[in-house]
């Protein structure tokens, strides 16, 4: 039996133990173990063999990041992810009737708002992918690099192949349309474990997180939970190498649907039905995208000039500092900086005078004034 069977026999095991364990108070600390248990074992399936050898630790396809922000393509085979590919980007993705036609990773961009989006064609994955079955474990290691997942569905199978999906990419420490837990986490040398909880917890105890950190040989280290986690999160926390984000459940081929059927589809959040191959509601799926990237247009103006309208400067929501913006120009323009001249939603008047920390908005027009 080779070392993943192996885990996977373990992780196996426990999971027939927490189905015969009932849930309530008393068994709630021992199902936390047994869950973060899992957790550890998955952990090392993903990390692969010690020592690398097959494959690396989770590497992904070799594909430079271009544009300002990526769009990961995610199913399983013969779904529609090249022909979804080809009419939003416009770049030639082998499409065909039978299932793995893609074995790599193919890139394209799309231009919207300004912006450049670059787009990624995977292979199909399989259940167990996340397991080093097929190229799975590249395909979501690839996923992990994006922004947004654009998970492709095909509208007339059953809506379980969803939950099937979400199962592997969780597997592999992606976390979708969820925020991290709020818990400040900090080892230290001593001290023992110290937890400031400053809400009441429903979901587990103290005494369980107390339990999972010994489960995890975390000795001395100081929490601040600011908010009621499950165990799972809590799990997340310690583990660590969680990332976080959005996405978009494409229906595709609804072609294929009745009236009735498509209806039913509505109830799914963050969906969005489409026919790739007949271009029905791409400009609502692109809407979309560009709504989960979550991104901020800057316009530069040189002084004296109009604002440059064509080629805006992107930057995340979470990133649209006067800085950030200063950074994406020029990776030394920041020692120059003195000050910067704002007009737009941002500015408190027009214009304002600000520093390197003021905190732009969409649409905001930036001219940089520089030390002399
Ligand atoms: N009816 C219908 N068929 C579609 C639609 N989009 C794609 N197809 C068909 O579905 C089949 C698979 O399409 P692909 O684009 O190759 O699917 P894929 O997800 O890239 O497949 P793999 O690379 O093998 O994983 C092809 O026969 C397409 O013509 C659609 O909107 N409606
Ligand atoms: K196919
Ligand atoms: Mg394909």
């Amino acid at each position: 039996m080779s070392s993943a069977e192996q885990i996977n026999l373990k992780i196996k095991e426990i999971e027939d133990e927490m189905a015969r364990t009932q849930k309530n108070k008393a068994t709630n600390q021992h199902m936390g173990l047994l869950k973060a248990k899992i957790a550890k074992l998955k952990r090392q399936l993903v990390d692969g063999p010690a020592g690398g050898g097959g494959g690396g630790k989770g590497d992904g396809f070799d594909v430079n990041k271009s544009g300002d922000a990526r769009i990961g393509l995610v199913g399983f085979p013969s779904v529609g992810k090249s022909t979804l590919l080809q009419v939003m980007t416009g770049t030639f993705s082998e499409v065909a009737a039978y299932e793995f036609t893609t074995l790599t990773c193919i890139p394209g961009i799309i231009r919207h708002q300004g912006a450049k989006l670059q787009m990624l064609d995977l292979p199909g994955i399989i259940e167990g992918a996340k397991d080093g079955k097929g190229r799975g474990r590249q395909v979501i290691a690839t996923a992990r690099t994006c922004n947004v997942i654009v998970m492709v569905l095909d509208a007339a199978k059953p809506l379980t192949h969803k939950a099937l999906i979400e199962h592997e990419l969780e597997g592999f420490g992606m976390r979708l349309n969820k925020s991290p837990p709020d818990i400040t986490y900090k080892k230290k040398d001593k001290g023992g474990v110290n937890i400031v909880v400053n809400r009441p917890l429903t979901k587990m105890t103290e005494e369980t997180m107390r339990a999972i950190c010994k489960e995890y040989r975390v000795i001395s280290a100081d929490f601040i939970i600011r908010c009621d986690p499950t165990t799972d999160e809590f799990i997340d926390v310690l583990e660590g190498n969680r990332v976080y984000i959005p996405c978009i459940y494409v229906m595709n081929k609804i072609d294929a649907l009745s009236l009735e059927e498509l209806e039913l589809l509505d109830k799914v959040e963050h969906y969005c039905p489409i026919s790739g191959n007949l271009k029905w509601n791409l400009e609502g799926l692109l809407e979309k995208v560009w709504q989960y990237c979550d991104m901020v247009r800057v316009y530069t103006k040189p002084k004296g000039q109009d604002p440059d309208w064509n080629d805006p400067v992107v930057l995340p929501r979470s990133k649209r500092t006067v800085e950030a913006f200063c950074n994406r120009i020029h990776r030394n323009m920041i020692k120059s900086f003195k000050h910067a001249i704002v007009w737009g939603v941002s500015a408190k008047h027009r214009p304002q005078t600000v520093g390197k920390d003021h905190i732009l908005d969409d649409e905001d027009v930036v001219q940089i004034v520089k030390k002399v």
